[in-house]
């Protein structure tokens, strides 16, 4: 299958940039990081979309604070603090207790991306499935994805899968935009900061593959009680430190994403 181009497809034709935000591993706060930097981006000026193309395991309803909704009368993708919003938990009884082959996965990523309205929008950002799979490969076979954001946590554990995750957009062709470190350091109650999961693992990984590094976030009990809460911290605490580090990393993206680097002609990373 050819990479079909954004004006080929109706349905993302007014999408400026579209933006995949991937881990490799699961549970570093992948749609955290998407969910956050999404209404980062909306609060500097863009109009802002949120893909969930978790398809197993999708995180955006609770996160944004939205159930399913009835397919005959609802209108997607559905909008919440300004974002505008798909995922398969949108869809009733959609996932509950179904094994989903890997083409179904795919198929239902494409019809995202070919069937949902998302009208004018500056930027559209994925929150990809973990893992480098049929999903992935869909995806970026049917959106010019103009960048990816790769998320990871300071271990070793994490760092190798992010090395997986940016060598298969490599392979794919699809400029890496840079690398976030979340769950960097926690800041305690005496101001000390502590590394819980060691340091600077993000930023090493960034210079070893010539990857920007975007930014670093840190931990903080609230931005998994706003999450659970469906109100995300940028939202909720738009003044928290937490807050300030996604508006940076939102305005470094979009830089990043003008300067369209030129990594994707970078050779594939062994670590
Ligand atoms: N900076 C942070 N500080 C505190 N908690 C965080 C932070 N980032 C993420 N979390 C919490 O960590 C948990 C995992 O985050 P999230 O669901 O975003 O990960 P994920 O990588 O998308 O996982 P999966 O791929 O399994 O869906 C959530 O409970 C989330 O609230």
């Amino acid at each position: 299958m050819q990479p079909q181009t954004q004006a080929a497809n109706p349905a993302l034709a007014d999408v400026k940039n579209i933006l995949a935000v991937a881990s490799g591993k699961g549970g570093v706060g992948k749609s955290t990081v998407s969910s956050n930097l999404a209404l980062a981006l909306k609060k500097i000026g863009q109009s802002v979309g949120l893909m969930d193309a978790d398809i197993y395991g999708p995180s955006v309803p609770l996160m944004m604070g939205l159930g399913s909704a009835d397919p005959q009368t609802a209108q997607f993708p559905l909008e919440k603090y300004g974002l505008k919003l798909m995922s398969m938990g949108f869809i009733p009884d959609a996932t509950k207790g179904v094994l989903l082959r890997g083409p179904m996965v795919a198929k239902y990523v494409g019809a995202f991306l070919t069937q949902i309205p998302w009208g004018a929008l500056d930027t559209l950002v994925i929150d990809m499935p973990p893992g480098t799979g049929d999903a992935q490969l869909t995806l970026c076979q049917t959106a010019n994805v103009r960048g990816a954001i790769i998320v990871t946590t300071p271990q070793d554990v994490s760092l190798i899968d992010a090395v997986k995750a940016l060598n298969m957009f490599r392979q794919l062709k699809v400029p890496v935009l840079g690398i976030i470190e979340n769950m960097s350091y926690f800041v305690g109650d005496d101001g000390k900061r502590y590394e819980i999961f060691r340091h600077g693992g993000g930023k090493k990984l960034a210079e070893e593959t010539g990857v920007e590094f975007l930014g670093e976030v840190p931990i903080d009990p609230r931005v998994a009680e706003c999450g659970d809460a469906g109100e995300p911290l940028v939202h909720k605490y738009p003044d928290s430190p937490v807050a300030k580090a996604y508006l940076e990393l939102a305005e470094k993206v979009l830089k990043a994403a003008a300067k369209l680097s030129e990594t994707s002609e970078l050779p594939a990373v062994q670590l």
